[in-house]
C-alpha cells in the first residue's frame, strides 16, 4: 500500500501500483488487417519492443451493434467490406482464433488480453483467463456494462475518452461500489487528437479525485512526446496502438506507433521512471566533481590578521584554489575571528568556535 492505492496484481510478476514500473499495453485493436499471422507478428514485436502486454478487440457484433448499424455502407478509404457490419466481421477474430493468440503470447512470454466491448464478448473474456478486461471508450458510459463487468471480480482498465467529467466520476463510484481493482485511463478518442485537446493535466484531476486507484493514459496522439509526459504526471498504465506500417489501410494505423517508435517509448518511460526517482532533494555523490571545481568559497577581499573579527566588508564569494569555507556558509563566517591570517582574494579555511574567542 503507498499513497491510499494498494497495487494491482495482474498476473505473475506484473502488477499495476506505485513501487511498479508503468504498466505498458501495446494495443493491436484492429490493426492486423484480419490476418492471424500479421497479429502474431505484432506480438513478437509488442514483446522486442519491451511492452507488457498486448491488446486485441473483442466484439459480439449482434450485441455490440443494431442491425441498421452493422447495414450502413461504410463508405471509408479504410473499411473492408461494403457495410459496417461486413467491415467488423472482417476484422474480428473467433473464439479459437484467441484462443491461439493468446498460447501464441504465452509461449512468447507477453500478456494477452482484449477490450470486452458487449457483455458477451465480456463473458467470453472472463472465461480464457485474462489479466485484466480492457473496457474502451466506446463502453465508458454504458454503466449496465461496467457492472457486468465488474460482477466477474477481474482487474479492469477502463478508457474515458468521449466522456465529461460527471460521466467519469459516475464511472468511478459505479465499479467502486463492486470493487477497488480497477483504472482509469483519460483518453482522447480522435485518431490523432489535435495537441491541444489532448489535456495532460486532466491526469492531475483524475489522481486528486480517485485517490485509491491508479490512474492512466491511452493516448491517440502522433509521437511517443505526449506519451511520455503522461507518465511524469502519474500515468501507471500506458496503452498506445501498435502498427507494422502506418500506411496501411485501417483507421488506426496513422495515429499508432511503429515498431521503431514503441520500443523507443518504452525505453524512454523507462528512463524517465529511473530519472523521477525520489522527492528527497540532497547532494549526490555524482556532483562531486563539479562542486570541486566551480562550487565557491568565502575568500578574504582584503588582508585578515589572525584574531581579527571577520565583517562583511572583508570577504567576498569566489571559485578558490583551494576550496575554502562554503559559500552558503557566509552567514556563520560573520562576527567571528579569523584562526590564521588570510591573505587578500585567499579562501578563508578556520575561523574561530565563537566571537568570544
Ligand atoms: C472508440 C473505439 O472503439 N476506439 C478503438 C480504440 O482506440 C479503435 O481502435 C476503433 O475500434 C477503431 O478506430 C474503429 O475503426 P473502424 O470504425 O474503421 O472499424
Ligand atoms: C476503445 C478502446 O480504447 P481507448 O478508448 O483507450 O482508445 C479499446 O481499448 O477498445
Amino acid at each position: 500500500m503507498h499513497d491510499g492505492r494498494s497495487d494491482l496484481v495482474l498476473s505473475d510478476g506484473k502488477a499495476i501500483g506505485v513501487s511498479h514500473p508503468c504498466f505498458i499495453i501495446a494495443e493491436i485493436g484492429q490493426n492486423h488487417q484480419g490476418d492471424i499471422n500479421i497479429a502474431k507478428q505484432l506480438i513478437k514485436e509488442a514483446k522486442m519492443c519491451g511492452a507488457d502486454c498486448v491488446k486485441f478487440q473483442k466484439s459480439d457484433l449482434p450485441s455490440k451493434f443494431t442491425q441498421s448499424a452493422l447495414n450502413r455502407v461504410y463508405d471509408s478509404p479504410h473499411a473492408w467490406g461494403e457495410t459496417y457490419g461486413e467491415h467488423k466481421a472482417y476484422l474480428e477474430f473467433s473464439r479459437e482464433q484467441y484462443l491461439e493468440l493468446q498460447e501464441f503470447s504465452k509461449n512468447i512470454g507477453i500478456l494477452f488480453t482484449a477490450s470486452g466491448m458487449d457483455t458477451v464478448s465480456v463473458d467470453f473474456l472472463a472465461t480464457i483467463n485474462v489479466p485484466f478486461i480492457k473496457i474502451g471508450s466506446g463502453d465508458a458510459d454504458n454503466f449496465s456494462l461496467l457492472e457486468h463487468a465488474a460482477m466477474k471480480q477481474i482487474p479492469l482498465i477502463i478508457s474515458t475518452g468521449m466522456q465529461n467529467y460527471d460521466v467519469v466520476k459516475k464511472i468511478y463510484r459505479c465499479v467502486k461500489s463492486v470493487h477497488c481493482k480497477f483504472v482509469l485511463l483519460h483518453c482522447i478518442s480522435s485518431y490523432p487528437p489535435p495537441v491541444e485537446d489532448v489535456n495532460l493535466r486532466v491526469l492531475e484531476l483524475y489522481r486528486r479525485d480517485f485517490p485509491d486507484i491508479h490512474i492512466g493514459y491511452s493516448g491517440h496522439e502522433l509521437g511517443i512526446t505526449i506519451s511520455t509526459a503522461a507518465v511524469a504526471l502519474g500515468a501507471k498504465v500506458l496503452e498506445r496502438h501498435l502498427t507494422l506500417d502506418k500506411t496501411w489501410k485501417g483507421n488506426d494505423h496513422q495515429s499508432s506507433l511503429d515498431p521503431i517508435e514503441f520500443r523507443r517509448l518504452v525505453g524512454d518511460v523507462r528512463l524517465l521512471e529511473k530519472a523521477l526517482g525520489s522527492p528527497v532533494k540532497q547532494v549526490q555523490l555524482s556532483e562531486q566533481p563539479c562542486i570541486d571545481k566551480l562550487s565557491k568559497s568565502i575568500v578574504a577581499s582584503k588582508r585578515i590578521r589572525k584574531g581579527e573579527v571577520i565583517t562583511r566588508d572583508k570577504i567576498t564569494v569566489k571559485v578558490s584554489e583551494p576550496k575554502g569555507i562554503r559559500a552558503g556558509e557566509i552567514e556563520t563566517v560573520i562576527g567571528r575571528k579569523s584562526a590564521q591570517d588570510v591573505d587578500e582574494d585567499e579562501p578563508i579555511f578556520l575561523i574561530t568556535k565563537d566571537d568570544t574567542n
